[in-house]
């Protein structure tokens, strides 16, 4: 008996050992290639532009702000002495371009190999992927070959003879916003997003957005906005899977981390996605022209995917709609926080164009001081914070002696970029004499003075359209308004506003702040009136239902 239980314990202690042996074993291959890797990673910092000290597998990741990280890289950049920097998210390094004249050296100069995306796992391989022009790669031959044409099909739409043709209802839209503000002026950031939506969506469906209640405003682009706002590096998820990326791997129904990411939607419909459906449904006869028609017409000529269809069109109010309000709304804050540059845009506004009839496109060429105004709106607190989505080299390449290697994520970090001192004296200024000579005036790498729209081969291919509306808007609503502080109705002093006090996103606005629209006289506000009922004519052949909607269109 007693043999029998001393063999067994035996054999037990001798299994342990095994085990434990095995344990060990696994541990130290472990560490071994946590060493190996870890030793690869610095030894890749070694070459790369400098930056803080990244921790094993985490890299730097935990020294990201719960917010607008972009202040940290700026800051970054000024302690390490250099405009480009490294930052480490988990394993990957990130590249972090600071100033305008290195942005332009790396991402313009360089563009045919700075023109690709990097593997993004959140935004592009859990989501839509290689269907959508945003997340496109150019590291093969066929991954050019097919990002060219389908930046040839955006082009299609949005290149400058076709912008003209816009111009007529972006301008309408814009009078109805003008008069949508003397209705309800407190509501104005919405009036410029039904007007940008409006805009985006007669080009690409043929129908407008009349009510700010419409489907395509309320729902997609509130989807747009909060996919924008999860869109910023971060340590928290979504984004912290960029971080670990095994996490994705985990199914949807166990991983809440993942925010539904990566998951195939059925559709209701005989058609699957949303956005085909709207394009499908505006390719009919009786729909006045648009993109989704011309997309139709070119489908086999490219061979389109539906996807990619779908996604050319959804590509507009993605781009178009919630950046362009966004300018307008940062464009009223400028004019509430620095009256000296509204008052010498009013007066050159009075004396080129006068109170009977709002400015427009054609006296662009005759207001200097506010075409410099609308400059200093793109400038002064940029829509797309970080220059929207990152560029990555094709090849290996460098920028100072340093390695930057292929495929590495480099993102231009606007913020920085439109806020150096050297280029831009008293950045948090609003001062258009900047861009007419004045003594804050600077060279600049660019001929427009600013980087608002990114660079090279990725550049926003909707610019014309965004500088078109922009200059529109901001003229009318110089023309149209004195912009004043609110007045608080309990002690009646002024409301202050406060020009730091941003969103999180990678498209911000400013929080929401009170401001007094008061029309600039009389005859203006019979003008703002008269032109929109004018407008409402002009645009009635785009008053169109829509049979779909985003909420409902998916089981
Ligand atoms: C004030 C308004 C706008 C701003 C500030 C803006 C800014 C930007 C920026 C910074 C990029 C990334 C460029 C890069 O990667 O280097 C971009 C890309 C893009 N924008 Fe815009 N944009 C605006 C309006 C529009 C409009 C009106 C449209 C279309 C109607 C549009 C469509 C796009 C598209 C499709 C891309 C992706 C291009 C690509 O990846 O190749 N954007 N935009």
């Amino acid at each position: 008996m007693n043999e029998a239980v001393s063999s067994s314990s035996l054999v037990t202690v001798l299994s342990l050992l095994g085990s434990s042996q095995t344990f060990v074993y696994l541990l130290s291959v472990a560490l071994l290639v946590l060493v190996a890797d870890y030793t690869w990673i610095l030894y890749r910092r070694w070459c790369m532009p400098p930056g803080p000290f990244p921790w094993p597998i985490v890299g730097n990741t935990f020294s990201l702000p719960d917010t607008k990280p972009w202040y940290l890289f700026e800051k970054l950049s000024q302690e390490y002495n250099s405009p480009v920097i490294t930052f480490w998210i988990g394993r990957n390094p990130t590249v972090w371009v600071n100033d305008a004249w290195s942005a332009h050296e790396m991402l313009v100069e360089k563009a045919s190999i700075y023109t690709s995306r990097p593997r993004m796992l959140v935004f592009a391989e859990l989501g839509i992927g290689q269907y959508n022009l945003l997340m496109m790669y150019t590291f093969t031959r066929a991954q050019r070959e097919r990002f060219r044409a389908i930046r040839k099909l955006t082009h299609l739409g949005l290149n400058v003879e076709q912008v003209k043709k816009y111009q007529k209802f972006q301008d309408n839209e814009l009078k109805i916003a003008m008069r949508d503000l003397l209705v309800s002026p407190d509501d104005f950031v919405s009036h410029f997003e039904r007007y940008a939506t409006s805009v985006v969506s007669i080009i690409g469906y043929g129908r407008r957005t009349k009510n700010k209640n419409d489907p395509i405003l309320t729902e997609v682009m509130n989807f747009m906005k909060s996919a924008a706002a999860l869109n910023v590096p971060g340590k928290s998820f979504p984004m912290l899977m960029e971080t670990f990326p095994f996490l994705a791997k985990f199914p949807n129904k166990i991983a809440p981390w993942k925010y539904g990411l990566g998951s195939v939607r059925e559709s209701r419909h005989s058609i699957p996605d949303f956005f085909l459906a709207l394009a499908i449904e505006a390719n009919s006869p009786d729909r006045p022209d648009n993109y989704s028609k011309l997309l139709f017409q070119e489908r086999e000529r490219y061979n389109l995917h539906d996807l990619e269809l779908s996604q050319l069109t959804a590509n507009l109010l993605g781009g178009g709609a919630d950046t362009s309000s966004s300018t307008l709304a940062t464009a009223v804050l400028a004019m509430r926080a620095f009256p000296e540059a509204c008052r010498l845009a009013q007066s050159e506004i009075d004396r080129v164009v006068g109170p009977v009839r709002s400015p427009n496109l054609s006296d662009r060429d005759n207001l200097p001081y506010v075409r410099a105004f609308v400059k200093e709106v793109f400038r002064w607190r940029t829509v797309a914070i970080i220059g929207g989505q990152p560029h990555a080299p094709t090849e290996d390449t460098t920028w100072n002696g340093y390695r930057i290697s292929k495929g590495t994520w480099v993102q231009g970090n606007t913020w920085a970029i439109h806020h150096n001192s050297r280029d831009f004296p008293e950045p948090d200024r609003f001062d258009p004499s900047r861009f007419l000579g004045g003594s804050n005036a600077r060279p600049f790498p660019t001929k427009e003075g600013y980087m608002t729209f990114g660079w090279g081969r990725r550049v926003c291919p909707g610019q014309h359209l965004a500088e078109q509306g922009t200059f529109l808007g901001v003229a009318r609503l110089l023309w149209a308004f004195k912009i004043e502080p609110a007045i608080d109705e309990a002690t009646g002093e002024e409301v202050p506003v406060d020009i730091f006090d941003y969103t999180n996103g990678l498209n911000w606005l400013p929080q929401p702040f009170k401001v007094r629209f008061t029309p600039r006289s009389p005859e203006i506000h019979k003008a703002i009136q008269k032109e929109a009922q004018q407008a409402e004519e002009g645009l009635d052949m785009f008053n169109i239902p829509t049979e779909f909607q985003f909420s409902t269109f998916y089981k």
